[in-house]
């Protein structure tokens, strides 16, 4: 089986009996992840923009969330905020209880890759190991080479790559530092339609050998519903919450075509059908007011 799908707060957990069968009373876990209230403006420019607004989101250890929303709606800001790159305006980010600070509980993956053309692919993963004795580097960058199937490319430069292989780079290099979270910012969006297809499965195949929190930003719908624990959903500017779904369907999902499922159908229906709505009617929006079936 998969990783198991863990639940802040106990919610919906079998409760264990004593010898009698009388329930003992569980003490909830406590989230990973929390955020209180949350918002964050950027300015001041033409005038500070409040890119989110209110946010209460609790996520559990090893939970995966898709977070979904129209362009502008402040994902990566949700992103920035739980790497502890920025700070909330107001309200609170707590990881595992604690104010975030930055390189210390996660890690993060960019659409860009952000991988250094001078230096090989083992060199790229090693350099970020700063704080490992170089020869222990080179031996975590190798196994994680290993680990997404890159070990015959350890000594390629980026440029030497496909596309499919620099994400995969880019994935082993924050998976060597072992991160408790994993903050995924779009990483296959500028990857052909087949490479996408593939690292979806290659990260749900990573997530389960080498388990993590991960919150992941995607425009893809499709995407949301074949990775997620739980999608959340945020409206256009200011971005608020406005909808958690948990994403039923059991792992692992790499061995089945989720797509063929009436639920998956179903699922998708209902978050084009937000997501659409909230586009057409944001004055924000460059759709906003059209007609769009
Ligand atoms: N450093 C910044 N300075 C000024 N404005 C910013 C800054 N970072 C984000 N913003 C603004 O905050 C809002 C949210 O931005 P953010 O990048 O978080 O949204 P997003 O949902 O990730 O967008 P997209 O889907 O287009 O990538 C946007 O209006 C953006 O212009």
């Amino acid at each position: 089986m998969g990783r198991p799908r863990p639940a802040a707060g106990g919610a919906g957990q079998d409760r264990p009996g004593d010898r009698d069968g009388h329930a003992i009373p569980v003490t909830p876990l406590p989230p990973h992840v929390r955020l209180d209230r949350v918002s964050r403006s950027f300015g001041p420019g033409a005038g500070p923009v409040l890119a989110l607004d209110g946010i209460n989101l609790d996520i559990a250890r090893q939970e995966f969330v898709v977070l979904l929303g129209p362009s502008g709606c402040g994902k990566t800001t949700l992103l920035r905020l739980i790497a502890g790159l920025i700070a909330p305006d107001g309200g609170s980010v707590q990881v595992g209880g604690q104010s975030p600070r930055p390189g210390r509980d996660a890690a993060m993956v960019f659409q860009s890759f952000r991988l250094l053309p001078w230096k090989t692919a083992a060199e790229n993963i090693a350099f970020a190991l700063p704080a490992l004795p170089a020869a222990e580097a080179r031996a975590r960058a190798a196994t994680y080479l290993d680990l997404v199937g890159l070990a015959r490319f350890a000594q390629r430069y980026p440029a030497e790559l496909s596309g499919g292989m620099r994400q995969r780079l880019a994935l082993a290099r924050a998976l060597a530092a072992e991160p408790q979270i994993l903050l995924m910012d779009e990483p296959f969006a500028s990857l052909d339609a087949q490479s996408r297809e593939l690292m979806q499965g290659e990260l749900m195949r990573l997530t389960a050998v080498r388990p993590a929190t991960v919150v992941f930003v995607t425009h893809s719908v499709d995407e949301a519903l074949l990775l997620a624990d739980r999608i959340v959903l945020l409206s256009p500017r200011p971005g608020r919450l406005v909808e958690t779904l948990d994403v039923p369907f059991p792992r692992p999902r790499w061995q089945t075509d989720l797509r063929a499922e009436p639920l998956f159908a179903e699922l998708r229906r209902h978050l084009w059908d937000r997501l659409r709505d909230m586009v057409l009617t944001d004055p924000q929006s460059d759709f906003y007011g059209r007609q769009i079936p």
